[in-house]
């Protein structure tokens, strides 16, 4: 996440980082369903129903299917991403962890605890304390100020004055809006409106932030802003997300890993470096097709066999983080070949074959070192 040892950065955004497989997850989804229309809960019970087209579907029976047998956990700490086009099934899914919309079928739990099972009490605090959501159109007051919007939630909640106001001038600060608590929200920029709802959201330190499409009204420049603001407190707080978004690129820059919905089926989920690496199916592969390699792959993919013991002990040394595209300025600077380094032990080489190999798509052949086109699957 950081810059290694040997100042290779691998692009702050923790390519690499793997959110601990062995410890529990905070939201385990399973053979999840959703679906619209009069009788819904005919559908995920029918091989029959379930087989049709969503269009014979609607034809038979009024139903859309929004969720279609979705199964996934968030681990935590980790940035998960729920990407896919319009109508792909994404805000019903968010939507469905905390029971904004009822699900039709499957379950859900977050730290063990069957939502399904919770009452409306139960369900109010885990809105508001547990996994909290951060809205598009962040439904800013706008008679107050900064300071007294981000401190409403805990007004709600019953804190005293003094304390909700020190707590969310620290939140403030956190999300880089020091110096402007006494605006109201017509005196600030879109971003800046997104940041106080951020702040407002981050106030009630919930143990997971739910982003449904969080940046999408607001222009390239501060979009790209607010991604690192998100970057940023999901790698220095460990805060867990789940993060909506339609827009791969953004998928690429904030998620530790992305779930890839198509006609609410979780077609692939994965680290950026799989979805674009080894995509599941051709859908993906379309989909990830003018994704520039070099900045999402790291040397993993690019490593072979050091040839003997010389090549594996010279060379710059790469973290198995590195991107490949830090790895060819590496390799172009240095005019060797690289070592792919972890805990002291040389994993394998990079050299410029090998990298560029990775950027054009081609498959390592088994013989060593060598590449082939990849044919599609
Ligand atoms: N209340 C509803 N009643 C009937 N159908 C619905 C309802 N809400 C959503 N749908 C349908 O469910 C499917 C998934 O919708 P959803 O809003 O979850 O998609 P999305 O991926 O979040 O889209 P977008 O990016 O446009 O917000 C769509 O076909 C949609 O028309």
């Amino acid at each position: 996440m950081s810059a290694d040892g040997n100042g290779n950065s691998d692009n702050g955004r923790g390519i690499g980082k793997t959110a601990d497989e062995t410890v529990a997850p905070v939201f385990s989804v399973r053979n999840l369903w959703k679906v619209f229309g009069p009788k819904a809960d005919r559908v995920p019970g029918s091989d029959e129903l379930a087989a049709l087209t969503p269009e014979e579907l609607r034809e038979r029976t009024g139903c859309t299917v929004a969720v279609r047998d979705v199964s996934f956990d968030v681990r935590p700490g980790e940035c998960f991403v729920v990407m896919g086009l319009s109508g792909s099934g994404k805000s019903t899914l968010v939507r469905c962890l905390t029971r904004l919309i009822e699900p039709t079928a499957g379950t859900i739990a977050i730290d063990g605890e069957d939502v399904g099972g919770m009452d409306k009490g139960a369900l109010r605090d885990l809105r508001r304390h547990r996994a909290a959501m951060v809205f598009q159109h962040f439904g800013l007051l706008p008679h107050r100020t900064v300071l007294d919007n981000v401190a409403y939630g805990l007004e709600i909640q019953g804190m005293g004055k003094a304390e909700r106001r020190a707590k969310a001038g620290e939140m403030v600060a956190k999300v880089g809006l020091a110096g402007m608590e006494g605006r109201r929200p017509g005196q600030l920029s879109g971003g800046q409106q997104q940041r106080v709802g951020l702040a407002r959201a981050l106030a009630a330190d919930p143990e997971v932030l739910l982003f449904d499409e969080p940046f999408s009204a607001l222009d390239p420049l501060i979009r790209r802003d607010m991604q690192e603001e998100v970057v940023r407190l999901n790698r220095d707080e460990g805060r867990t997300m789940v993060f909506i978004t339609h827009d791969l690129s953004e998928a690429l820059r904030v998620g530790d890993r992305i779930a890839l919905m198509r006609g609410g089926r979780v077609v692939q989920c994965g680290t950026p470096e799989e979805i674009v690496g080894s995509p599941a199916d051709d859908y993906v592969r379309d989909f990830v097709r003018d994704v520039p390699r070099e900045q999402v792959l790291t040397v993993r993919r690019a490593m072979r066999p050091a040839h003997d013991a010389g090549e594996a002990a010279t060379g710059p040394a790469l973290s198995p983080a590195t991107t490949v595209a830090d790895a060819i300025e590496a390799v172009a600077r240095t005019g060797c070949s690289a070592r792919v380094v972890d805990a002291g032990r040389c994993l394998g080489v990079v050299d410029s074959t090998s990298l560029l190999g990775v950027v054009a798509g081609l498959e390592r052949t088994p013989s060593m070192g060598g590449f082939e086109e990849k044919t599609a699957a």
